[in-house]
């Protein structure tokens, strides 16, 4: 993403909040409606920078109930999905249900997910199919951990779990895909990748999706970083080239500190 003179990015900005397993559908639906009435007052544009959020499957329902009632420009997704449609997955949740409760996004192969439910690459590649099979857009999450970054490796690695993970997709397919580079090293730890680490990975991962699905798909994916992604250090993060968003966590609980982040561009001047 560029902050160009006359303002305008090559892609738009996607700021989204994952919520993790934190806030209880109550909860949920007053954080929901804090971030939207603080957006509101800022007179945010979201046409000009997107906004989504990614809470417990829980609190969907609740948050279809009230993005549609009050008409919120909010978007918003699941934290994870089955790779099948429906049959005999005890506690496994469908594309349908989640394309169903108006989720325009899923996360898929968020790094806790391969670390504590060994989700392996092809497994994911099934879920991104699913996610496209119903409809809703897969945020494919990638990224290496302290030792693969210490070796040296978190070029080659981030890139093959890209390409493992996007098995199967077809370049129609491609076109709408959002991908988040997460380096495992950076989340929750308060260490945050400098803005030219998220700029070097979200780079490759653009130049890795040019040589899969053409130079023109490349261009109009939208490459997000996470990990400890705060008010303070967003915009220097968002004003890198290849940038073209954040997912947030622990931040994205507090409204006020996400609402800041979404209003990045407000920060670039003064960081
Ligand atoms: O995992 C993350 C978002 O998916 C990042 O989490 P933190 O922002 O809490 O480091």
């Amino acid at each position: 993403m560029t902050t160009s003179t006359n303002g305008e990015f090559d892609r738009k900005p996607l700021i989204a909040g994952n919520w993790k397993m934190n806030m209880d559908h109550v909860q949920g639906i007053t954080l929901l409606q804090k971030l939207a009435w603080t957006l509101a007052d800022a007179e945010h544009d979201f046409e000009r920078v997107e906004v989504a959020v990614f809470p417990p499957f829980t609190d969907l329902r609740g948050v279809q109930t009230l993005t549609m009632g009050d008409n919120l420009p909010v978007r918003y997704g699941a934290q994870d999905l089955s790779a099948h449609d429906s049959g005999a997955y005890t506690g496994e949740i469908s594309g349908q249900f989640l394309s169903r409760l108006g989720c325009g996004y899923v996360l898929v192969g968020h790094s806790e997910r391969r670390a504590l439910h060994n989700e392996s690459n092809e497994l994911l590649a099934s879920k991104v199919a699913a996610a496209y099979r119903h409809g809703v857009t897969p945020v494919l999450c990638v990224g290496e951990g302290l030792e693969i970054r210490q070796a040296g490796n978190h070029v080659q690695y981030t890139l093959e779990q890209l390409r493992g993970s996007l098995a199967g997709v077809t370049t129609e397919q491609a076109a709408t895909l959002v991908v988040a580079y997460e380096p495992v090293w950076a989340i929750g730890t308060g260490e945050v990748a400098g803005p030219e680490d998220a700029q070097e990975l979200c780079a490759a991962i653009r130049a890795e999706l040019a040589v899969l699905f053409g130079a023109d798909v490349a261009a109009s994916v939208r490459v997000l970083y996470g990990g400890s992604v705060k008010a303070s250090n967003a915009a220097a993060i968002l004003a890198q080239r290849d940038v073209d968003g954040v997912l947030v966590g622990g931040a994205s609980l507090d409204a006020a500190e996400f609402a800041n982040i979404v209003r990045f561009e407000h920060h670039l001047v003064t960081d």
